[in-house]
């Protein structure tokens, strides 16, 4: 039996009981199961981790990049040596797979790794002068104080390739982690502490959004970076924008997967799954709309319905569960009325999951809809759960086209054979990641990640990419 982990908030090195209500993390597929219990930090909490952050910053600012790196490294080894469980706490707290959990620990051990390298790469640009005997330097600089929200779908690797970026290049950080998943945020920041983070350079406050918000308010912060939904996202740039704070918002997607006749049909039903069903859709970069060509459609749909069919629902700890429960009662029931919805406005369910749902736990069924037309909601707004539509296009033009056709623009997939083909999708596909003949979820830590139109505000995250957001840079006119 695991037992409850208790929560507390980190302010300037010290781990204390939050001042305000208490809080319970459940697990969703037993939601009376308690994964961990302690109190919310109250709103002079925040303060408190503001002021810490502040005076914590000069000294970080100082530190050399290879002393930052080498607190990565050995967080990061942290991580590493307590994968599997932390890999099984997230998956109490959040509730996708066991592979999924471990494998999101070990991601966010890559990526700390990743940013601690930063130490050992170039660090700014030299130009040449229109003036003899001169030279122009850009050198970078440490933004000062960041404030860091995240969302629940990925507890740590999101939160680690926020955090390692902003400490590798000298901020420091007041971190606000989603309400749902608190206990893996506490691992995070344990993980760092244990590397040899100085005191108040990270401060972890568990509070609930409307006290989280100060950080967003506070003058003493000076950039935030955050993952989420795209009304919070807009509401916080807005917010940063009026005081004249950094802002960087990674938000909603509606991403498509576009299947041109040519392609192999059997690689692009095994990825489209993957995609659509992974993480039980909750990721910004699922898979939720597929465009299919005619020519291949009733075929294409078999092979899905008939994944879809063998999808295995159920504990995510069982190591043969394929998909876990949604995050919350919440949630569930917006994917389940958004699926009852698109079928009484003329969607199709195409195929029926074989296995049975379990009686406990927010589990929905997979849910595969064939659309009579793009007007419907289910083709235009983010569900974030397990529910893919489906349309035919008559050619790859009009594929690219109703693909497109999407306020979003985060990540996209095109399945074809044809090299000409994958060229015009990326002419044509406004997205910020598209993947040829690959799944649309998935991000490696050295190139940039983040969306277009209403996926993203600001710099782009991960890779070398990241720099802009975490720094401010010099341009030095050098005379000597
Ligand atoms: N583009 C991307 O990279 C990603 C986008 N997403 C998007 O995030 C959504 C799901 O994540 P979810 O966690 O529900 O998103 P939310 O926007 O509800 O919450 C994200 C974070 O913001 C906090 N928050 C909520 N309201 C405010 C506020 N007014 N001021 C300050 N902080 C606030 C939340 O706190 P609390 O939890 O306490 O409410 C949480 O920590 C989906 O729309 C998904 O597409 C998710 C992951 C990646
Ligand atoms: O696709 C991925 O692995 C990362 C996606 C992501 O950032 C998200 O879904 O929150």
């Amino acid at each position: 039996m695991d037992t409850e982990v208790t929560l507390r908030q980190l302010i300037g090195g010290d781990w204390l009981d939050g001042e305000g209500e208490q809080v319970r993390s459940t697990d969703p597929t037993h939601p009376d199961h308690v994964v961990a219990v302690g109190c919310l930090a109250g709103p002079d909490q925040v303060d408190a981790a503001v002021r810490a952050a502040t005076a914590a910053a000069p000294s970080w600012a100082a530190t050399p990049y290879h002393a930052r790196g080498e607190v990565l490294q050995r967080a990061a080894g942290v991580l590493e040596r307590e994968a599997e469980r932390y890999g099984r706490e997230l998956t109490r707290e959040e509730g996708k797979t066991l592979a999924e959990g471990v494998g999101e620990v070990r991601r966010a051990a890559a990526v700390l790794r990743y940013c601690a390298g930063e130490a050992d790469r170039e660090a700014g640009q030299l130009f040449h002068s229109p003036r003899a005997g001169q030279r122009i330097l850009v050198v970078h600089r440490p933004v000062g104080v960041v404030g860091v929200i995240t969302p629940f779908n990925f507890p740590i690797a999101i939160p680690a390739w926020k955090i390692a970026p902003a400490l590798v290049h000298g901020n420091t950080v007041v971190w606000k982690p989603a309400g749902l998943v608190p206990l893996l945020a506490q691992r995070l920041a344990e993980a760092l502490v244990e590397g040899g983070l100085p005191a108040g350079v990270l401060n972890l406050v568990i509070a609930d959004s409307r006290t989280g918000r100060r950080i967003v308010d506070h003058p003493g912060v000076h950039a935030v970076t955050f993952t989420g939904s795209t009304g919070v996202g807009r509401s916080i740039a807005a917010a940063c924008a009026a005081r004249g704070a950094a802002v960087q918002a990674e938000m909603g997607g509606k991403n498509p997967a576009v299947v041109l006749a040519d392609a192999d049909l059997e690689l692009a039903a095994e990825q489209v799954l993957l995609g659509a069903f992974r993480s039980c859709g909750q990721k910004c970069t699922a898979t939720s709309r597929l465009v299919v060509e005619d020519a291949v459609a009733d075929d294409l749909l078999a092979l899905l319905s008939a994944g879809v069919e063998r999808l295995v629902v159920g504990d995510p700890l069982d190591q043969a569960t394929q998909m876990g429960p949604l995050v919350s009662a919440g949630a569930r029931s917006t994917v389940d009325d958004g699926v009852r919805k698109a079928v009484a406005q003329g969607a199709r369910a195409v195929g029926s999951p074989g296995t049975q749902l379990p009686d406990d736990g927010w589990f929905s069924r997979p849910a595969l809809l064939e659309l009579p037309s793009p007007s419907l909601e289910v083709w235009r707004e983010e569900l974030f759960g397990p529910v893919l539509s489906v349309l035919r296009a008559g050619s790859a033009a009009e594929a690219f086209h109703l693909a497109g056709d999407n306020e979003f623009g985060l990540s996209a997939a095109v399945f074809t054979r044809d090299l000409g083909a994958a060229l015009a999708a990326v002419d044509a596909l406004d997205v910020g990641v598209l993947h040829v003949n690959d799944e649309s979820a998935g991000a490696d830590p050295h190139v940039p990640f983040g969306g277009s139109r209403a996926s993203s505000l600001g710099p782009k995250e991960q890779g070398t990419a990241s720099r802009e957001f975490f720094t401010r840079s010099t341009t030095v006119y050098l005379r000597g």
